[in-house]
């Protein structure tokens, strides 16, 4: 059977078998009804042919044995399909210092970074990160700027415009129309700081958030009202959102200057004449030059170089930063 992985704890793989007459494009009217979880969810375990290969959240695989998903009953993953995207971050200092990669969500098509337009005040550099990450994974972003009832969106806007980055700004009770619509279809990862409203919006777009969340939680044995890992959710106009509670920080050492680079390919041409191994932040990098030229907007090199540097430290997540 084929299984779509919605939340993985401690090697027991939740997955969802999408119920005959469920299988493909569902019909208009069971969408408007909504569901978070339609199909059979059915716990599995690695079969020992995998080895160590890693499974994780939206991952879709290959199921044998007791997929019948009634009461403790395991199936087994025998296989895991090619995915199109892995989403990753490395270890940081608050974890081991070893810097190791680890796959945060398989097969994302959009990162959606919520941020607090206020309350908390929003953080440019997670921000930045975030992008970076997303660049690294070839995944598109999508900035979600929330509570706009208490402030205006006018300065991150001005700050990410440059970068070519989509946006959409939300507020509790308002409309959602613009979010859904960007949703639609598409398997997204949201990632956002505590406090930023992101349960608050889930909820909006999934009726049934809660009650799928415990379900998956009751399921695997991590209790009811605890959401610690990520978790996926169907919205009910079609598409996937997952949640990544249990990611607080962004370590970005795995990803090269190059990776960054290629998200701005107007600035690639500049490089060429930078020193082999140029870091592209220090004084002889050819790009203020061609940039000063007029090649450019100034604004892209000032993007690029932020995006750069953020990559940098690791455990900045949790403080304000600077304008
Ligand atoms: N003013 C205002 N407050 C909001 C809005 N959306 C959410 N809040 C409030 O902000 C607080 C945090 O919202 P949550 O949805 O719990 O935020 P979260 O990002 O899920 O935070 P964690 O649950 O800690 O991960 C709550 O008190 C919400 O009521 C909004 O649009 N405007
Ligand atoms: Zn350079």
């Amino acid at each position: 059977m084929e299984g779509f992985v919605v939340a993985v704890d401690r090697g027991r793989y939740t997955c969802l078998i999408a119920s005959e007459g469920e299988k493909g494009r569902r019909r208009k009217k069971d969408r408007a009804e909504g569901a978070a979880m339609s199909g059979r969810v059915v716990v599995a375990m690695k079969a020992r042919e995998l080895g160590r290969k890693g499974i994780v959240v939206g991952d879709r695989v290959a199921l044998v044995g007791d997929v019948s998903g009634g009461p403790d009953t395991l199936a087994r993953v025998v296989r895991v399909e090619p995915r199109t995207s892995m989403l990753r971050r490395s270890a940081d200092d608050t974890e081991d210092t070893d810097g190791i990669e680890r796959p945060v969500v398989a097969n994302a098509e959009q990162l959606v970074i919520v941020t607090a337009l206020a309350d908390p005040p929003p953080r440019p550099r997670m921000i930045d990160r975030m992008l970076v990450a997303a660049f690294d994974a070839d995944i598109e972003p999508l900035l979600c700027l929330t509570k706009s009832d208490l402030a205006s969106p006018q300065e991150l806007v001005a700050l990410y415009a440059p970068l070519g980055v989509p946006y959409v700004v939300v507020r509790r009770g308002g409309d959602l129309g613009e979010v859904r619509e960007r949703l639609e279809g598409r398997l997204s990862v949201l990632v956002g700081h505590s406090g930023v409203g992101k349960s608050t919006l889930v909820n909006a777009l999934v009726p049934d958030a809660n009650r799928a969340v415990s379900h998956v939680n009751a399921v695997t044995g991590r209790g009811r009202h605890t959401s610690t890992s990520a978790v996926a959710l169907e919205l009910p106009e079609g598409g996937w959102i997952i949640d990544t509670p249990g990611v607080r920080s962004f370590g970005l050492a795995h990803v090269s200057a190059e990776t960054v680079l290629a998200g701005f390919p107007d600035l690639v041409e500049g490089t060429v004449g930078c020193p082999k191994g140029c870091t592209h932040l220090a004084e002889e990098c050819a790009l203020d030059a061609w940039v000063a030229a007029g090649h450019a907007d100034p604004a892209r090199l000032v993007s690029l170089r932020r995006l750069l540097a953020s990559r940098e430290g690791t455990s900045d997540d949790d403080r304000p930063d600077a304008p």
